[in-house]
C-alpha cells in the first residue's frame, strides 16, 4: 500500500520494526504470518496465541520458522524475553501476549465472538491496537469495543483485504473525489441459505479451511456481517431486512440503472451485495456528484451519464493486505474500518436454516441451525430480534419455522457470558439506533 510500504521501510532501516501478537492461528492468519515473515519489512511476530500450542506451532512450521526461533512462553515476561532474544513466543495464554511489552499491534483471527470480545478487553487494558480479521465480534460488539479502545488512546480497526475493509478503502476514494456514496456493496460468487457444514465439507477440504467457516460465507451470514460493518463505519442502512442481493451475471457498472436514487437519498445510502456479478469476489460502491461541471469529467472519464457512477475493486485479497492494517493503525494512527460514534446503523440476525425444536441449543454461527441477515438497527430494537453474534448456546423457548427470526423472547441465554455484558452496555449507550 502506498505510504506505509515507505514507512515500513523506513522502520526496518531504523530496526524498529511493529512488533505483531497473533491470536488464533487458522487458515487466514497462517497465510498472513508467512506473508509477513516472507514479505513484508519493518514487522515482525513476536508472539502468537493458540489454544493448544502444537497448532501455534504448526502454523509457525507452515509460515516458515526455524523450530530453533520458536520458543513456548507461559506468561507475559516470557513472551517479551523471547522477543527480545528475536525469538517467536507461542503461548496459550492469551493475557501473556497482550500483556507483553514487545507487542504492539494484536491480530485477532479468531472469528469467535465469546473469545474476541475477551481478548479485545485484554488488549485495552493493555494499550495494544487491535487489527480484526475477526469481522463477527466486530458486527456484534464494535461500537462498544471502539468506544472503549479509543478511550484508553489505541486504534480499533477491521482489516484491509477483507470486502468490508475494501468496501471502506473504496468509499473514502470516493468521497476524496467528492462523490457521495449511495451504495456500498459485495460481489459474491453463490449464495445459499441452506448450505451446512455438510454440503461444504468438499469445498472446505479442497481449500485447507473449516467447515462452519466456509458454511458462513455460503449462506449469507459473513456477507451480512460485512455489509453491517460497513454500513455502521460508512453511515448506510439497508434497504430492507437481507439487503437486495440480486443475482446478476452481467458487471457492477449495469447496476447504476438498478437503484431508485430518491430512495437512496431519503436512507441516506444503502450496503448490498450482488450475486454472479463481475468482477468477483470484489466490491462496488455507486457515487453520485451533484457537480453538472464535474459529472461532465465523469462522463468523459468514460464513468457514465450519472446520476450515479461506479467504482469497484476486483478482488479481494484476505490476509495479504492485513499488514496494511497493522501499518496504519501502528505508524499512522488510522483505522481502515471501525463503527461511528453513534451507535449501529445495521445489525445481523439469525433466521431459522430448518424447522427448530423447543429446548434445543443453537449451533455455531455457518452450522445447520440458523443464517444471518442484515437488518436495520432500529428493526432489531423494536422486535428485540437476537444479534446473530450472541446465539451460539441460546436454548429456544419455542419451536422456531425454517427462514423464521429468532429474538431475545424465543431463547434462554446462557448465564455469564462477557459478550452478553458487554452488548448490554452497548445497548445501554446506544438507545436509538446510530443516525
Ligand atoms: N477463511 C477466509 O477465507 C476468510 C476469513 N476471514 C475471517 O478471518 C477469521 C478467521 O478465519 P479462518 O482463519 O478462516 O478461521 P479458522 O477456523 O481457520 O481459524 C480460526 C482460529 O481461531 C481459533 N479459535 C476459534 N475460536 C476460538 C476461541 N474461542 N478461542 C481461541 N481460539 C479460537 C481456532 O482454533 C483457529 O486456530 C474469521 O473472523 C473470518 O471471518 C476473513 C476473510 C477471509
Ligand atoms: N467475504 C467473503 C468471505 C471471505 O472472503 C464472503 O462473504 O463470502
Amino acid at each position: 500500500m502506498i505510504i506505509t510500504d515507505n514507512l515500513l521501510l523506513r522502520a526496518q532501516t531504523a530496526r524498529k520494526p511493529i512488533r505483531v501478537g497473533v491470536v488464533g492461528p487458522g487458515f487466514m492468519a497462517r497465510g498472513m504470518m508467512h506473508h509477513i515473515h516472507h514479505d513484508v519489512p519493518g514487522m515482525v511476530i513476536t508472539a502468537v496465541f493458540a489454544r493448544s500450542r502444537e497448532k501455534a506451532h504448526a502454523a509457525l512450521d507452515f509460515a516458515g520458522y526455524a523450530a530453533g526461533d520458536i520458543i513456548d512462553a507461559d506468561n507475559a515476561s516470557a513472551v517479551s524475553d523471547a522477543a527480545r532474544r528475536g525469538m517467536v513466543a507461542v503461548t496459550d495464554d492469551h493475557t501473556a501476549l497482550t500483556g507483553s511489552d514487545q507487542v504492539d499491534v494484536v491480530v485477532d483471527a479468531t472469528g469467535s465472538v465469546f473469545f474476541g470480545a475477551e481478548l479485545a478487553l485484554s488488549a485495552i487494558e493493555n494499550g495494544k491496537h487491535l487489527v480484526l480479521m475477526n469481522a463477527e465480534v466486530d458486527a456484534t460488539l464494535g461500537s462498544i469495543l471502539c468506544h472503549k479502545a479509543e478511550a484508553a488512546g489505541i486504534v480499533y480497526t477491521g482489516m484491509d483485504g477483507d470486502q468490508p475493509g475494501v468496501q471502506m478503502n473504496l468509499i473514502r476514494f470516493v468521497r476524496g473525489l467528492g462523490l457521495r456514496p449511495l451504495v456500498a456493496g459485495n460481489i459474491k460468487g453463490l449464495q445459499d441459505e441452506y448450505r451446512n457444514p455438510t454440503t461444504q465439507e468438499g469445498f472446505a477440504r479442497k481449500w485447507g479451511q473449516d467447515p462452519h467457516m466456509v458454511t458462513s460465507f455460503a449462506d449469507g451470514t459473513k456477507v451480512s456481517v460485512e455489509q453491517a460493518l460497513v454500513a455502521n463505519a460508512a453511515g448506510l442502512s439497508v434497504h430492507r431486512g437481507g439487503c437486495l442481493g440480486r443475482d446478476h451475471e452481467g458487471h457492477v457498472d449495469e447496476l447504476t440503472g438498478m437503484y431508485d436514487l430518491d430512495e437512496l437519498h431519503a436512507m441516506g445510502g444503502a450496503v448490498d451485495y450482488v450475486v454472479k456479478a463481475k468482477p468477483g469476489p470484489g466490491v462496488y460502491v455507486l457515487a453520485s456528484h451533484d457537480d453538472p461541471k464535474q459529472q461532465h469529467y465523469l462522463n468523459l472519464y468514460k464513468l457514465g451519464e450519472g446520476p450515479l457512477y461506479p467504482f469497484y475493486t476486483p478482488y479481494h485479497l484476505c490476509h495479504f493486505e492485513v499488514p496494511n492494517t497493522i501499518a496504519r493503525a501502528m505508524l499512522l494512527g488510522d483505522a481502515c474500518i471501525k463503527p461511528l460514534p453513534n451507535g449501529p446503523r445495521v445489525e445481523v440476525v439469525p433466521m431459522a436454516k430448518r424447522d427448530l425444536k423447543a429446548g434445543q441449543a443453537l449451533d455455531a454461527k455457518g452450522g445447520y441451525d440458523y443464517y444471518g441477515v442484515c437488518e436495520k438497527a432500529s428493526v432489531q430494537r423494536t422486535e428485540n430480534l437476537l444479534p446473530l453474534g450472541l446465539a451460539e448456546g441460546c436454548v429456544l423457548t419455542r419451536d422456531i419455522a425454517k427462514d423464521e427470526v429468532i429474538s431475545y423472547a424465543d431463547v434462554q441465554v446462557p448465564d455469564g457470558r462477557l459478550a452478553d455484558r458487554l452488548r448490554a452496555e452497548q445497548d445501554a449507550m446506544f438507545p436509538v439506533a446510530g443516525a
